[in-house]
């Protein structure tokens, strides 16, 4: 009895959710096939920000890595998801959102912003620990609501941006700051009419918006990531005198964007 339940969570579309995007159109074996391939770009865009990324990390905590190497597990967990919509695929894919953003905001989490009762990052950390074991045991209870809870940590994790840059004068961060979260509306619009728009969407014939929230998503947390990032090297390392480049094209700012430290070393 329990080794036949064991398998119905594994079974293809085992999931409460399908997304709008037409189940088996190219494969027997891959339920959505569009949603699939487009859960790649993590795999793309992880590597390159890992890069990017490592002045930054080496000065400040290694750990800063561990963001960008869990997102190449959720790309993963993505792709499995959409490709079997089984209830483990949903699962692993919301749970190892949330504790990218566990990870992210032990991380970053401005001091200036912590609860009164909270001291050090280290309490802090606990704290954000604590959530995450409870919100991960809860996520079980009713699965459908948890995508919904993830774009709620979501919209508090733009609150706290949202008061960050509000003192903030730096016109390249200020510049990065608009584009990511214009990123993250168009992102976040494409995730909200693939739920509620199926229908209209099928009567276009058009039925890819989830496949292209993946792409949005991962390009406006690779912005959110360095912004963030930068910022914190300002509170946190401001011997390193952070800089904010783009790559390829720096002159016209077009490309994906990355931090540069002028003085690097601690002593002196
Ligand atoms: C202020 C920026 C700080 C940067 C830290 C960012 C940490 C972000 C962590 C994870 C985001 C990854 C989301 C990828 C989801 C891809 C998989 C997917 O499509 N899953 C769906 C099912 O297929 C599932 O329904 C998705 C649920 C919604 C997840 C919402 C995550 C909120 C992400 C917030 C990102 C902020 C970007 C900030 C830019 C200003
Ligand atoms: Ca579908
Ligand atoms: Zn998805």
């Amino acid at each position: 009895f329990t080794s036949e339940k064991m398998a119905d969570v594994f079974s293809y579309e085992s999931s409460d959710i399908d997304w709008c995007e037409d189940n088996y159109k190219h494969s027997e074996h891959v339920v959505e096939s569009f949603n699939t391939m487009s859960s790649f770009v993590f795999f793309i865009i992880a590597p390159v920000m890992l890069y990017l990324l490592h002045p930054y990390a080496k000065e400040r905590n290694l750990a800063v890595h561990l963001v960008w190497i869990m997102m190449i597990f959720v790309g993963l967990f993505s792709a499995y998801f959409h490709m079997t919509l089984s209830f483990v695929g949903q699962m692993l894919d919301e749970l190892s959102i949330l504790w990218v953003l566990a990870v992210a905001y032990t991380l970053w989490f401005p001091r200036r912003l912590f609860p009164p009762f909270i001291e050090d990052r280290a309490t802090f950390s606990s704290l954000v620990l604590g959530v995450t074991v409870i919100a991960t045991v809860s996520s079980f209870i009713k699965p459908t609501a948890n995508a919904y809870a993830l774009n709620g940590f979501g919209l508090h994790l733009l609150y706290v941006l949202a008061v960050e840059m509000r003192r903030c004068t730096d016109e390249k961060a200020l510049r990065l700051a608009k584009i990511s979260v214009l990123l993250w509306v168009l992102a976040i619009s494409c995730w909200i009419s693939d739920r509620v728009g199926c229908s209209i969407w099928q009567k276009l014939n058009f039925c890819y918006l989830h496949g292209f929230w993946h792409i949005l998503i991962a390009v406006a947390v690779a912005y959110g990531t360095t912004l963030v990032a930068y910022l914190d090297a300002h509170y946190e390392i401001p011997y390193s005198r952070p800089g904010l480049q783009y790559w390829p094209c720096n002159e016209w700012a077009v490309g994906l964007p990355h931090i540069v430290l002028k003085g690097t070393t601690k002593t002196r």
